[in-house]
């Protein structure tokens, strides 16, 4: 039994009537996708038609098979939800004198697309957590190599001396300065306090704006601050000595104070060693490298990793964490915390379906159900020693591990001489020979490392957590385009199948080490990419035989239909109660209906496509960073939920050539309507459903392709491509036939 009056968490299960009601739906639906196949197989031997028939039954039977095996898949991350809730009082009551220390690693790599204004707002949230400053760093990692980074982060720490006291004596929820001002009007009556914060973040803003603007350092302006020197020997941002600064360094010369007296959170700008002939390994090289760099310094036996656009929207998430990391029972088997992946810029009924709202409210609480959330990169917490690879062991329950740390004894050499002594850990060449990338620290050579990493860290022993409160921990940015969107989604599902076909592919990797359960959950992502193939097939073969009249599902009149029927009612009636249960509208779901395809037919079919030939040319992965900033009119359109195809790339020509090639089906159905209404409607209703689905879901592309003339259009030349392409189609199978 647990005591309860000890445990700084608890976690719950859904009500038995809901448990109860979701499996009926499952094994229901279950025999409903057994009857389809049986359909399959059983019109295959009695209704033997040709060769060519046979062949595309076998692909509509192995189409179905997939999605079948798919959908069983999902269920297996329904099956048993659990929700978190901690007890930080008791935290405090208990372990306030002990709490640990606590590194917070931060990543950019672009100040192009990630602005630098937006990476400072992140910093400065994180280090105005509700904990002591002088157990708290903050770490943050610049691939990008710029000066303009290191200049603003040198105003984000001035910045800091009156944002962080104030932010502790207003209490304020919101500690990230943007989201404050543009969230909250001044408080009535307006104090002077406000007014002066509000003045120095506008002054600072000013500042950044007119030096991005410049796209550079002035002289001038380099003088203010030893720690240009750092970039005497820069030459690029893939070629440069390491740059180590220390910008706030506790209990050393560089020890800032807040106006007030309290003590600031440690502040450490690293930007690795880049030459052109190594390879950086991306994000998970940066982590590495802050993971050695830190371990010199403040050394806290917690780290949490953020993308450079996932600001604090939450001062208490470091307490939250750490009730579970110090619960005394069920803390010392627990590797990391995860936080949802939530955005600040999602509209209301996001066009783009980037709210990953049934996966961050269903599918992960799945999955902590079964020993532990995925680690997705962003807005977690983990171990250090965990991190670097040690592998969990039952006999020696590491309770007391948070009572490691520096104490601050690393700055007893100057700052100067500690950064000199450690930009070596920084070095392209520290790894060579090392353990890095494979056993230790994040794991190189997959586009998604850190899911693969929170495999690995699992597979040793350990469990984690997925903790998913109210108020959202951390708040980032979603992209405002279709394209971007696509590219992002092709990344993620990239890194999937290269975790399928690599040595950690869960089924054989995890077995007998994590839950069966815990396996099938990883396998809805990493079967995103093959996914694409029996969805491609799905949208384009029943639609063109509706040109030649060809039926290839049950008649009205067959009892066969009643699965099907039941299939396509169940799925989606549930998929929709579930996506409003979560928080959505109606209209988001729509929206989500449609990206889920638009996800499948392109970026999930790149993947495979690019990852099959990367398999035969043995080139390596490369990492599109996500763009953070929109121009104000693709930006407007956005807001006003108008899909943007602009960019005339080959995944976006895919789409439009499946959305004319359903109008063209549709054409000719209608065609085949005129000549026999009723003998028409009663053989192939399904497939007409089908295709009218699929072009009433497209009808936002229609309207970018023939009525509307703003930038954000279908490209020209992609029209010219995609109906030419669907004409070909429709006619060569129509000849051909
Ligand atoms: O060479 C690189 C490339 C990227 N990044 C940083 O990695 C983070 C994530 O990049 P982003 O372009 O925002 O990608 P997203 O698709 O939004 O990121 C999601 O997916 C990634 C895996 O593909 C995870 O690593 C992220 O945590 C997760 O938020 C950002 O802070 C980047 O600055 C680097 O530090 N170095
Ligand atoms: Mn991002």
């Amino acid at each position: 039994m647990r005591n309860e009056d000890v445990a700084l968490f608890e976690s719950k299960g859904v009500s038995k009537s809901m448990l109860l009601c979701r499996r009926a739906f499952a094994g229901s639906t279950s025999l409903a996708i057994l009857s389809v196949w049986l359909y399959r197989c059983f019109y295959f031997v009695y209704d033997y038609q040709s060769h060519a028939h046979a062949l595309v039954w076998i692909g509509m039977f192995a189409a179905e098979v997939w999605f079948g095996l798919c959908w069983l898949l999902t269920q297996a991350s329904r099956w048993n939800l659990i929700y978190r809730r901690t007890f930080k009082d008791k935290l405090s009551y208990r372990h306030e004198k002990e709490l640990p220390g606590i590194d917070i690693f931060g990543c950019t790599a672009d100040p192009t697309i990630e602005p630098p204004i937006m990476v400072i707002n992140t910093v400065l949230s994180v280090m105005a957590y509700d904990y002591p400053s002088e157990k708290l760093s903050v770490y943050l990692s610049d691939d990008g190599g710029s000066d303009i980074t290191f200049y603003v982060l040198t105003l984000a720490s001035t910045f800091a001396k009156h944002w962080i006291p104030y932010c502790k004596k207003y209490k304020l929820e919101t500690p990230c300065p943007a989201a404050y001002f543009s969230n909250s009007a001044p408080p009535t009556p307006a104090s002077e306090d406000w007014a002066s914060i509000r003045e120095l973040y506008e002054e600072m803003k000013n500042r950044i704006q007119s030096v991005t603007e410049l796209g550079g350092i002035s002289k001038e302006l380099r003088l203010e601050h030893n720690g240009f020197t750092g970039w005497e020997s820069f030459s690029s941002p893939r070629d440069h000595d390491t740059i180590l600064h220390i910008l706030i360094g506790v209990s050393s010369s560089r020890e800032v104070k807040g106006v007030d007296g309290c003590a600031l959170p440690n502040l450490i700008y690293l930007a690795r060693e880049k030459r052109p002939q190594h390879p950086h390994n991306f994000k998970a090289g940066a982590i590495n490298s802050l993971i050695r760099v830190s371990e010199q310094m403040s050394n806290g036996p917690v780290i949490l990793t953020l993308d450079c656009d996932m600001y604090s929207n939450s001062t208490r998430s470091l307490r939250d964490a750490l009730c579970f990391f110090m619960d005394e029972e069920k803390g010392y088997e627990i590797a990391f915390v995860q936080f949802p992946q939530s955005f600040e810029n999602v509209t209301r009924n996001d066009i783009y379906g980037s709210s990953l709202r049934t996966d961050m409210e269903v599918d992960f609480h799945g999955m902590d159900g079964f020993g532990g959330s995925m680690y997705i990169g962003t807005g977690c917490f983990h171990r250090r020693d965990t991190l670097c690879g040690r592998v969990f062991s039952k006999s020696q329950r590491d309770r007391g591990f948070w009572r490691k740390g520096n104490d601050n004894q690393y700055f007893i050499e100057t700052a100067y001489d500690l950064e000199e002594r450690l930009k070596d850990l920084a070095s392209c060449t520290f790894e060579k020979d090392t353990q890095w990338g494979t056993e230790m620290g994040l794991k190189y050579g997959c586009a998604v490392e850190d899911v693969i990493t929170g495999l690995s860290i699992q597979c040793n022993g350990w469990k984690s957590v997925y903790y998913n409160p109210e108020r959202k921990g951390f708040l980032g940015l979603a992209p405002t385009s279709l394209h971007p969107t696509l590219v992002q989604h092709k990344r993620w599902s990239e890194g999937d199948l290269q975790i399928l076909l690599s040595k950690y592919n869960p089924a054989s990797y995890g077995f007998r080490r994590i839950h069966p359960g815990l396996i099938m959950g990883y396998y809805v992502y990493i079967l995103w990419a093959p996914s694409s193939l029996p969805t491609l097939y799905y949208c384009i073969i029943p639609s063109l035989h509706l040109l030649i009249g060809n039926s290839l599902f049950p008649q009205i009149s067959s009892l066969w239909i009643i699965p099907y029927a039941y299939i396509i009612f169940s799925a989606y009636a549930y998929s929709l109660a579930e996506f409003l249960w979560s928080g959505g509208t109606f209209l988001a779901w729509w929206n989500d209906q449609r990206m889920w395809l638009y996800k499948r037919t392109s970026s999930y079919f790149f993947a495979l496509v690019d990852t099959i030939s990367r398999l035969v040319k043995y080139s390596s992965t490369t990492f599109t960073i996500t763009s953070k900033v929109a121009d104000q009119d693709a930006y407007q359109r956005y807001e006003q939920d108008i899909m943007d195809f602009e960019t005339p790339s080959p995944m976006i020509t895919i789409l439009v050539t499946l959305a004319m090639l359903n109008l063209f089906c549709l054409a000719g159905l209608a065609k085949q309507l005129l000549v026999d209404f009723s003998r028409t409607l009663e053989t192939m209703i399904l497939q007409i459903i089908q295709n009218f689905f699929l072009v009433v879901i497209n009808l936002p592309l229609y309207e970018a392709l023939f009525e509307r003339k703003d930038k954000g259009k279908v490209p020209s030349s992609v029209t010219v491509k995609s109906v030419f392409l669907a004409l070909l189609a429709c006619a060569c199978f129509t000849f051909l036939h």
